[in-house]
């Protein structure tokens, strides 16, 4: 379960806004012709919310339409790409799972918490993708 929701964090709220390439020939992408040496910035979370990719229901958080993994989530599994993609994917995608997984672990063994009444939802395109005004949490020590 907690593989799924950060898989939904993730592509909800992909931390690298973009991933970039040079195209290193001239291309042609559908009808779209693309000279080479253009810089081409694939937009990450419109990627994750494309209804035709994820359903109608694709900008609902839903940690269980990852239940049975990333092919099952989605039509075209190469439209999930919270770590980029190809050969210069992020070198460090397996490490960043298990940090999330057992931080999250740890925090949720200790204490219970709830997004303060004080929260506004404002997610900022920075240089990564982030709270706009942070996330005042409430917390509560479980024993
Ligand atoms: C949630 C955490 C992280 C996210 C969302 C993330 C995301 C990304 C993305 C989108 C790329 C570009 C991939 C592409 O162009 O196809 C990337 C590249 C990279 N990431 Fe991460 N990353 C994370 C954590 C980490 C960690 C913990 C490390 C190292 C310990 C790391 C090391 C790298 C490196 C070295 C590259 C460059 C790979 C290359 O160009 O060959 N990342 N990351």
């Amino acid at each position: 379960m907690i593989t799924m929701v950060i898989q939904e964090t993730l592509r909800l709220y992909p931390p690298a806004a973009f991933v970039a390439r040079e195209a290193l020939n001239d291309l042609k992408i559908g009808s779209l012709n693309i000279p080479k040496g253009t810089n081409i910035r694939i937009p990450v979370a419109l990627a994750h919310r494309d209804p035709v990719v994820w359903g109608p229901n694709s900008v609902r958080f839903d940690p269980g339409r990852f239940a049975n993994g990333i092919a099952g989530a989605c039509k075209a599994p190469h439209m999930y790409i919270p770590f980029g993609v190809g050969a210069r994917t992020c070198a460090g995608q397996n490490l960043a799972m298990v940090e999330l997984k057992v931080v999250l672990s740890l925090v949720l063994s200790k204490f219970e918490f709830a997004l303060s009444p004080n929260y506004v939802h404002r997610p900022a395109f920075r240089l990564t993708i982030e709270p706009g005004n942070g996330v005042p949490l409430i917390l509560k020590k479980l024993y």
